[in-house]
């Protein structure tokens, strides 16, 4: 199993890019029946869902507007359990369908704060994506649409996740060696 090391820790490859490929397509494929008379916003919660958002987007085939929040929970390998909007929206959300996009939703609540804020615009409907999901580690009750693939509770860096901001650009996902 190919190994890496960033920074002090050192990281397995669990998950490869063409696993990550065939999973982008099925969600992919779900969305173009589901959201084809929607006209959507779609909106990419940086900076982990940049590679995820960027793969996803170029197979949608109906029309939607896209855009980019950036929310920061994570500090080293733990959530702080707070999120801070860094950069927050200046589209009008009020009666539209609105899509997140996320890497990953692992204890839920990043994902679930963006959605409580969304709802309060006026939307009328608030979908959530995401390429990963740990669903061991999930400590909030929320609805996903779209999953990619559901992984173990382990720290993992790659395809946009990262060990303090290393790792972002692998192809294939890599956890933590214990
Ligand atoms: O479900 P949670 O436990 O809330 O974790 C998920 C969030 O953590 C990561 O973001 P992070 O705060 O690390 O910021 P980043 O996207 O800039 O890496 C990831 O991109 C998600 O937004
Ligand atoms: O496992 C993870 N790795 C990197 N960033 C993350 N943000 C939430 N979970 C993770």
């Amino acid at each position: 199993m190919k190994r890496i090391k960033l920074l002090d820790k050192e990281f397995a490859l669990t998950i490869p890019g063409s696993d990550i490929k065939k999973a982008t397509w099925q969600m992919a494929e779900k969305m173009n029946q589901d959201l084809k008379d929607k006209n959507p916003l779609m909106v990419c919660i940086l900076n982990g869902s940049f590679m995820f958002s960027a793969d996803l987007l170029k197979l949608v085939e109906f029309p939607c507007q896209i855009s980019f929040v950036k929310l920061a929970s994570y500090e080293d390998m733990g959530s702080t359990g707070t999120v801070k909007e860094l950069i927050g929206f200046n589209e009008e959300l009020k009666g539209r369908t609105v899509v997140l996009l996320e890497d990953i939703v692992d204890t839920g609540i990043t994902v679930e704060s963006c959605v409580n804020q969304i709802k309060k615009t006026g939307a009328k409907e608030v979908l959530v994506a995401t390429m990963l999901f740990k669903p061991a580690a999930c400590q909030r009750r929320i609805n996903l649409d779209y999953v990619g693939l559901e992984i173990p509770n382990d720290f993992i860096v790659g395809y946009g996740l990262d060990y303090n901001g290393y790792g972002r650009n692998l192809p294939d996902i890599y956890s933590l060696v214990k």
